[in-house]
């Protein structure tokens, strides 16, 4: 036999609806800023309903928990065990009470953010108990890093990178702070850089406003881009799940 092998092929983007709790309801916030939220019913009906559509993953967020201003834990317990497919949970996970009953809901993942940024040790020693089913949250403004619901500093995005991939977390999930729940289109030049500094899977989360937008993160699969959080743009009905399922299948 002779000729070049074929080239591996390219994963598809994984794509995660984002189900955003505060007060009990599915919300949307602009920025993440608290007070801009705007309602969209019962979280569970949200989620089966990303589920009916083909939705292979969940991202769940108790807004409450990160914020500081109380919890959704058993709603958010309860949604995760209506479902049939992966869910990444977060929000509020910084201690081992918290951290032990987020991963006893069955979740497939959880994602740390604050707990990375002020209690570093803590979260290393939940990295090297649980690998994979810990990604780290790095929500950035800038290249700054931001704790306790976006509002408190947390130190150099590209520092805490590197002591992360030191200390052997599996995958990041990166958020533009300026863009998220904007529908202005992701930050692609951040995802680049943070892919070029980590081997690890990077899921882009913040601005996806459109078909074409998850075509251009699609396009940095190959540079280490596993998926996609969607947020407002599904709520605000900029294109159906479905749609976009059919788009990274592509
Ligand atoms: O997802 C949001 O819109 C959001 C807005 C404001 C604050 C946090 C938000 N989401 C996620 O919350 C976790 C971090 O929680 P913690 O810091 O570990 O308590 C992270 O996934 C954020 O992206």
């Amino acid at each position: 036999m002779s000729g070049t092998p074929p080239s591996p092929s390219v994963p598809r983007l994984e794509l995660l609806p984002a189900v955003d709790v505060r007060d009990g309801q599915a919300v949307r916030l602009v920025h993440g800023e608290s007070g801009s939220e705007t309602g969209y019913g019962s979280p569970l009906e949200a989620a089966l309903a990303w589920q009916r559509a083909g939705a292979e993953w969940l991202h769940l967020v108790d807004l409450d928990a990160a914020f500081g201003t109380g919890d959704n834990r058993d709603l958010v317990a309860g949604i995760t065990d209506a479902m049939d497919i992966k869910v990444e949970l977060s929000g509020g996970i910084r201690d081992d009470a918290s951290l032990t009953a987020a991963l006893a809901t069955g979740c497939t993942r959880v994602n740390l953010g604050t707990a990375a940024l002020e209690t570093p040790e803590w979260a290393a020693k939940a990295i090297a108990e649980y690998g994979d089913r810990i990604a780290i949250g790095l929500d950035v403004r800038g290249t700054t890093l931001r704790g306790r619901g976006w509002t408190s500093e947390g130190g150099d995005l590209w520092e805490t990178l590197a002591r992360l991939d030191a200390e052997g977390c599996a995958r990041y999930v990166v958020t533009d702070i300026a863009k998220d729940g904007t529908l202005q289109g992701p930050n692609l030049e951040l995802l680049k850089s943070v892919c070029a500094a980590t081997d690890r899977p990077v899921v882009a989360s913040g601005g996806v406003s459109s078909l074409a937008d998850l075509r251009a993160i699609a396009s940095l699969v190959p540079v280490g881009v596993e998926g996609a959080i969607i947020g407002k743009a599904l709520y605000a009905k900029a294109f159906t799940l479905e749609e976009a399922l059919a788009e990274v299948a592509r």
